[in-house]
């Protein structure tokens, strides 16, 4: 059975929790085996897509103090958000992932199995 999420300490669970929920069930993230994170793999044409996406989430992490953990391949990016301190989901993961979403129209993303891949065209 799928892990249910789990919020750090001080948050507002009652809010948080359908907000969690829907990421989940309509915006496509996946929660982490022990509920305090979430994680989407966003696909994009090209490289250069994938890496200019990685810098607006990049940038507005750093506005925002609040940093996910991200791997870059030729034609996608996964982006894993967290709290560490206190641990858990928490209001930023939310509110970052949507960003993720936003940013993620903007340039462009595709169908996964659309996105660049390595090697020789079929
Ligand atoms: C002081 C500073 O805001 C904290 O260390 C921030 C930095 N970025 C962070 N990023 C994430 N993902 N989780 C944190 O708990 C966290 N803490």
């Amino acid at each position: 059975m799928p892990a249910a999420p789990r919020f750090a300490e001080g948050e507002d669970a009652v809010h948080l929790g359908p907000d969690v929920q829907s990421l989940l069930q309509q915006q496509g993230w996946a929660l982490d085996a022990d509920g305090m994170g979430i994680t989407k793999t966003f696909h994009f044409k090209t490289y250069f897509k994938a890496v200019s996406f990685l810098n607006l989430i990049a940038s507005e992490s750093a506005t925002k103090k609040h940093h996910p953990t991200m791997t870059v391949r030729i034609g996608s990016v996964d982006v894993h958000w967290t709290t560490h301190r206190p641990r858990g989901l928490t209001i930023k993961d939310v509110t970052l992932a949507r960003h993720c979403d936003q940013g993620a129209v903007l340039m462009g993303a595709v169908e996964s199995g659309e996105g660049a891949k390595c090697g020789p065209k079929p």
